[in-house]
Formats: structure tokens, C-alpha cells, sequence
């Protein structure tokens, strides 16, 4: 239902000291907004702009910073309050909820009619325009056409304040710098006699100082709130200890209930796969990200705040401003750049101030990636600028503040508030967060994931998981770091933040390729510039000369543990079903090693995964089918035909390492001792799967044998327990 305006005094222009009090002020948001009373700094907020004072305000995520230039733009009569936005999505957004509200507002942008758009420069040039509120883009701000309109309207005293969301993206130094809301920095000497109130969620102090110079902002009053979200609770879970992690969300939503998530993938591949892996488990879900056009990414966008689908599976490009209150789980599914944008997507959860949860999938791989993407950016672009060489080296330590974060054993709240300039305790936290909740648990894993990482450096090469990144690269199926050429028209559209990093390691890439060069050379040049980074990083050179591609005992031996744990799942929940587990696992991993395991650990490593998932989902007669042929085969063939891959695998290890006596440590022993061990194991009645494989079991395990057989080591196992207790920064 439309409300009408309420009425209030009339006001004079920018220099008229007080506006109208506090009581009017909460009647106007009690009529329009239905809230009790302002929150945190609203109202000081409110009263600053309304006097006509420029204003800076940092208020955590989801803390109301609408609300002081809404509320505003309904307390005269006439004349707009301009909103600059990075967004569509986010300007969309809020327009829509406002005109629901009755309020009059609009956005600007390309992605309207003709006929929309002029009616709104109609409205704006009429003199007496009915519009409130008018959003546009900074890309728009920066256009000489709409400039010298707004100069007229602002000519006119039609203009009553500019508002600009998100304006940490102004400064080089903040985690979405936009260079396209520099151009507003004009905005100050352009518009004297408007007020301009700078919002953000997310700026350390070094960023903020840069906001307010940038935006020239004249003695602006300064509101700080803390950035503490005391409704989220915190908490890491560690891929390289799961046993799959798409089961482990998939299964941990579906306990949740039927609650509305975000998970942010770092590439749009992930997004389909992971998204289309929750759907099969019956989760109500949808991919969003920048590879989809335009009316498939709004009617996602529209059904998700609709609550028609609950889990949105996207990249960073979804959710920036979006207000859907009820999120209650917001879930990194790879690590984030920086605690920043760490900070501002975890924020989307919980803004109906409920609890909420943040949860963050950390990988090794995972952040191998992330650094080398921040690491190339860097290189590239300190060959062309200072600053720019400066701003790497910041990614860099903006990363590792990330990486601290999941690797260090404290409290998550405390190292986000201290990332923020905050010293605070860990009290403060009241165990809302998994190490200071369970931090014996946290503890144990770290310690585990400590030495899972020494014994994949032992037995694998120094490769990383990169390569898989790309080997999926099509037109249509990149990350958001990669594939931004349909974002960077120039227009406003851009639906994704803009990420340095990720042009960078695109220039980096085109800049040294034939701009026609096929997705084949692509691939090649990124796989070289990865080898030669490592080539140089590794301390050890006889890890870099093996062969990268040999897949080690230990890998497949773990594949077929896990495996073996989904087979026995698929038993359970298939009921009447009747396998033998033991070998059907040798027989799908040989399965996975045929295919996929001259081409490399990623590739092989992420088949194993597929199997396990598909075993998650599968019916029986599909399972009957696929294990049929192994059916067929006697487990006296699969057991032959295991040892015979297995000897060429082994000999493919000994002759690529050197076959040193380090690396035969790295083995854990024959195929007979080894696939009886865990079988019995698994087989045993009172034995449960753990949702999580012990690493800390198979290293005892190596660990005896090696005493066994008074092989020296090199590093003692003690050496990696005490290692835990410190915080830790994994190789
Ligand atoms: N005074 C208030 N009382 C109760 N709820 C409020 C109040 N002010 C704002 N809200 C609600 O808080 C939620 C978040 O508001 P808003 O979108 O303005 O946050 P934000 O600070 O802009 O967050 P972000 O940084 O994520 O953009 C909204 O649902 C809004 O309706
Ligand atoms: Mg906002």
C-alpha cells in the first residue's frame, strides 16, 4: 500500500542549522520503515547531513547505513538525494524496496528502456521533481551528459545531498578499489553547497583517512561504530581433513534446515558443480555469477530474495548490498582474498541481528592459488607502476592476515576486530566462534592438516592445484578472476567488483600472447608461469626435476580409503544393496587412476572426488550397473590388476624422485600391507567412518614402520606437534 509522505516543516536549504528534531526524525522512520527507534550512529548521521555537514560513516555490515540518507531525502519537500552505487544489482535492490515502501525513487542505468529513463530526466527537469531518491553508478557520475544535468538540477537547489554507498572503493588501498569512483572526487568543489555523507562497512583506518582526502570532504563529522557482529558465529572447517567437502556443506545445510545461505566459490565452475551437487541432494539452490546473462542472473536474484530458492552457490559478484535479512549461513567455499572482503561478505549473514553463522572451507590448494594470483598481479603490475607494485605487496599481506585466520588456533572474532585496528579481547567473543568454543578441536585439526601438508610435501611434488584451475577455462566456465572481458566494456554494468588481482594475472597472461591465442596456449602459459614460480620458490630442487605427474602410494592408498567410506555410506543409505566394498574401491580408483592419473595429482585428485560424490547420490541400479564389469571380475583380477598398476605407479615414483631414501619414506609400504590394513579396519563392526580421515592415524602408522625399519628422518615428528602449538603457517 502506498503511504503518503508525512508532513513536515518545510526546510530551508543547505545552511539551515536544525532540520527538525529526534521526534520527527523516528516518526519518519517508524511510518516508512516500521523500526522502533535508530540504531548505533544513524541519527547522528542524519542530523549531521541535515545541517548541512559533510559526514563519514563507518557502520558494520548490515548495520543500517540506508537508512541515513533515506531518511533524509523524506524530510523536505522538494528536491533529491543523489545514492551513488557500485551496483545494479544493489540499486535495483533498494529501489524495489523502496517503492514498495511508497517512497519515490529511481535508478539509472543502461539496463532500463529508453522510455523509463526519460521519464526520469523529465521528472528531474521539471522543476519540481516527485523523485526522492535517485541512484546511479559512479561510471554514470563520471559521463558529461548526466553531469550537466545534475548541475542544473543542483543550480536549481534541487539537490539536498549526495550519499555514496561503499565508499571504501574509492581508495587504492581498500579491498574493491573502483577507479571509477575517483571521478567523484570532483563531486566536493562541484556541488559546494550540497552535503555529502561517505558510507562504508569496511575501512581500516589507513582507508578511511584515503576516503575522506579523496572525496575532499570539508571538517565531516566521523562515525565509528565497531565492526564487531557479535550474531555470527565464526568457524573454519579445513578441506585437506574432509573427506569431501561438497558433501560436507550439502550434509551440513540439509541439518541446518530449509535456511537461506550464500556460499561464494572463487571460480564460476565450482559454482555450477557445487550448486549443481546441492540441488541433486535436494537443497533448494542456484548458481549466480557473471558467465550468466542478464535475465537468468535477476530471476535468480529475484527468487532468492523471494525465498523461492533458498542457497545461492555465486562468486564475489553476488550480494553486495543485497538485503535479505534472514541469511543464516554464509559460506566461503575457497578462501577470500582479504579479511576485508572476508569481513563484508560474512556480514551478509544475520542481518535481522539472529544468530548466524560464518563458516569458511580453507584449502591448501586453495590458497596456493589465491597467491600466486595476488603474487603474478603483483609482478605485472609493479612492472608498470609504483603504486601499483606497492598495492601487490598489500594484496599479498592483505592474503596472509586471511591465511592467519584459518591457520592460527585463536580466536576468529578477535583476528577480525584487530584486522580492523580494534583491540579487543577474546572475551568479547563468548565462544560465538569455533576456537574459542572448541579450541582443543581446532587444535587437533591444525595439528592434523600440519601433518597432512609434510607428508603431501614429502610424497607429491611441489605442484599445486593450480593447473585444474585452468584446465576448465572455456568461454563460458572461468572464475570471476579470469574471464572479465564482459565486464569491462567500460559501460556501468558491471555486475562484478573489480578486482585488480584478476586483471593483472589477465594482463600478465595476454600481455606476453597473441591476442587471438587459443584457450590450449592460454593454459600452456599459465602452467609454465606457475612451474617457473615454484621452480624458484622450492628450496628443494630434486622435488621440482622429478616428474610432477607420478601419483604416490600414499594419494591413491587415501583415495581408496575414501572410497571405501562412500561405498559403505551408499550401502547404508541404499538398504538392500550388497557390495564388496573393498573391491569396488580398488575398482573405482584404478578406475580414476586409468583415466586420470598420468595426467596429474588435480586431475586425478578431483576424479576420486567426483566418484565419491557421485556415490553420495547414486541409485542402486546405476551403482549395479557401473560396478557391474567389476562384478564381472573376480577380486583375484581387480587384486592383479591393482598390484600391476600400483608396481608401475610405484616404479613411476622411484624412478622420478630418485628413488632417495626420503622418498621411499614417503611411501607407506606395499600394496598388500597397505589395502589390508585399512580394510580390516573399515570392515571391523565396531569401527565408525569418521566424517573426517585421520592423518594423525596414518602418520603414526609411517611413523612405526619407519622406527621399523630405523630409516633416519629428517624431521622428527616431534618437531611438527610442538610446531602446532604455535600458530602456524603451513607449507
Ligand atoms: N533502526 C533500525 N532498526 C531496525 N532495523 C534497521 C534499522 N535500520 C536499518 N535496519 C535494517 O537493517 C538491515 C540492514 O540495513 P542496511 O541494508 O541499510 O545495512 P548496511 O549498513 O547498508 O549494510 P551493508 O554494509 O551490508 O550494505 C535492513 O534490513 C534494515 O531494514
Ligand atoms: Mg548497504
Amino acid at each position: 500500500m502506498k503511504k503518503s509522505l508525512l508532513p513536515l516543516q518545510e526546510t530551508g536549504g543547505r545552511t539551515e542549522k536544525k532540520i527538525c528534531g529526534k521526534e520527527a526524525l523516528v516518526k519518519l522512520l517508524r511510518w516508512h520503515f516500521g523500526h522502533a527507534d535508530f540504531r548505533g550512529k544513524q541519527l547522528e548521521a542524519i542530523e549531521a547531513v541535515l545541517s548541512g555537514r559533510d559526514c563519514f560513516c563507518l557502520m558494520p555490515t548490515g548495520g543500517g547505513k540506508s537508512i541515513c540518507y533515506q531518511i533524509p531525502a523524506l524530510t523536505k519537500k522538494t528536491g533529491i538525494v543523489l545514492v551513488i552505487c557500485p551496483l545494479i544489482a544493489l540499486m535495483e535492490n533498494q529501489v524495489g524496496a523502496l517503492k514498495e515502501k511508497g517512497i519515490a525513487a529511481e535508478y539509472l542505468s543502461s539496463t532500463q528502456t529508453s522510455n523509463v529513463k526519460n521519464k526520469i530526466h523529465e521528472d528531474l527537469g521539471s522543476g519540481k521533481p516527485s523523485l526522492r531518491l535517485l541512484y546511479v553508478t559512479p561510471e554514470l557520475i563520471a559521463t558529461s551528459g548526466f553531469m550537466s544535468k545534475l548541475t542544473k538540477i543542483y543550480d536549481r537547489g534541487l539537490l539536498n545531498l549526495v550519499a555514496i554507498d561503499e565508499a571504501h572503493c574509492i581508495s587504492t588501498w581498500g579491498h574493491d578499489f573502483r577507479p571509477s569512483y575517483r571521478k567523484l572526487s570532483s563531486l566536493r568543489s562541484l556541488l559546494p553547497a550540497v552535503p555529502i555523507l561517505a558510507l562504508t562497512a569496511t575501512a581500516v583506518p589507513k582507508v578511511q583517512k584515503d576516503v575522506i582526502e579523496s572525496l575532499c570532504l570539508q571538517n565531516p563529522l566521523v562515525l565509528k561504530s565497531s565492526f564487531n557482529r557479535p550474531n555470527i558465529y565464526y568457524e573454519v572447517r579445513y578441506k585437506d581433513l574432509l573427506d569431501d567437502a561438497y558433501n560436507d556443506l550439502s550434509n551440513l545445510l540439509k541439518s541446518s534446515g530449509d535456511v537461506c545461505a550464500i556460499v561464494y566459490c572463487l571460480e564460476r565452475t565450482t559454482c555450477d558443480d557445487l550448486s549443481g551437487h546441492l540441488s541433486k541432494n535436494g537443497i533448494s539452490c542456484a548458481a549466480y555469477h557473471a558467465g550468466l546473462n542478464d535475465k537468468l542472473r535477476s530471476s535468480v536474484l529475484e527468487n532468492w530474495i523471494s525465498s523461492k530458492i533458498q542457497v545461492v552457490v555465486a562468486t564475489v559478484a553476488f550480494g553486495y548490498g543485497i538485503d535479505r535479512k534472514d541469511v543464516r549461513i554464509v559460506c566461503h567455499f575457497n578462501i577470500p582474498k582479504s579479511m576485508e572482503a572476508f569481513y563484508q561478505e560474512s556480514g551478509r549473514a544475520g542481518r535481522d541481528q539472529l544468530l548466524s553463522r560464518s563458516l569458511l572451507y580453507y584449502g591448501i590448494d586453495d590458497r596456493k592459488r589465491m597467491e600466486f594470483i595476488l603474487r603474478n598481479a603483483g609482478s605485472k603490475k609493479s612492472q608498470t607502476s609504483n603504486i601499483q607494485g606497492g598495492l601487490s605487496k598489500k594484496s599479498l599481506t592483505d592474503f596472509h592476515q586471511m591465511v592467519e585466520y584459518c591457520e592460527g588456533s585463536g580466536c576468529r572474532r578477535k583476528k577480525i576486530l584487530e584486522s580492523f585496528g580494534e583491540q579487543v579481547s577474546a572475551s568479547l567473543c563468548r565462544k560465538s566462534c569455533d576456537a574459542c568454543k572448541h579450541p582443543s578441536q581446532v587444535a587437533k585439526y591444525l595439528e592434523e592438516l600440519t601433518a597432512t601438508c609434510v607428508v603431501q610435501q614429502k610424497a607429491n611434488s611441489s605442484r599445486i592445484f593450480i593447473s585444474s584451475t585452468f584446465d576448465t577455462i572455456d568461454e563460458k566456465t572461468s572464475s570471476e578472476y579470469w574471464n572479465r572481458e564482459d565486464e569491462e566494456s567500460g559501460s556501468e554494468e558491471d555486475i562484478s567488483d573489480s578486482d585488480d588481482g584478476a586483471e593483472a594475472v589477465k594482463s600478465l597472461a595476454m600481455s606476453k600472447l597473441p591476442k587471438k591465442s587459443g584457450l590450449n596456449e592460454k593454459m600452456e602459459f599459465l602452467q609454465r608461469a606457475e612451474e617457473n614460480y615454484y621452480k624458484n620458490k622450492s628450496s628443494d630442487k630434486q622435488v621440482n626435476k622429478s616428474d610432477k605427474h607420478a601419483l604416490s602410494n600414499a594419494l591413491r592408498e587415501a583415495s581408496k580409503q575414501r572410497l571405501q567410506n562412500a561405498l559403505k555410506q551408499a550401502q547404508q543409505r541404499l538398504g538392500e544393496t550388497k557390495l564388496e566394498v573393498e573391491t569396488s574401491a580398488i575398482f573405482l580408483e584404478n578406475e580414476c587412476y586409468n583415466k586420470y592419473g598420468k595426467s596429474g595429482k588435480s586431475f586425478y585428485y578431483s576424479q576420486v572426488a567426483s566418484a565419491v560424490r557421485w556415490l553420495s547420490t547414486t541409485t542402486s541400479t546405476e551403482l549395479a550397473n557401473r560396478l557391474s564389469t567389476n562384478a564381472s571380475i573376480s577380486s583375484e583380477n581387480v587384486s592383479l590388476e591393482a598390484e600391476h598398476l600400483t608396481t608401475a605407479s610405484s616404479m613411476a615414483e622411484q624412478e622420478s624422485t630418485g628413488n632417495t631414501p626420503e622418498d621411499l619414506q614417503c611411501s607407506i609400504g606395499s600394496e598388500t600391507t597397505t589395502s589390508a590394513s585399512p580394510m580390516e579396519n573399515a570392515s571391523s563392526p565396531s569401527s565408525r567412518l569418521p566424517s573426517i580421515p585421520s592423518f594423525s592415524e596414518f602418520i603414526n602408522s609411517k611413523k612405526v614402520k619407519d622406527n621399523e625399519s630405523k630409516t633416519l628422518q629428517k624431521k622428527s615428528p616431534n618437531r611438527v606437534e610442538k610446531n602446532v602449538e604455535k600458530k602456524m603457517r603451513l607449507l
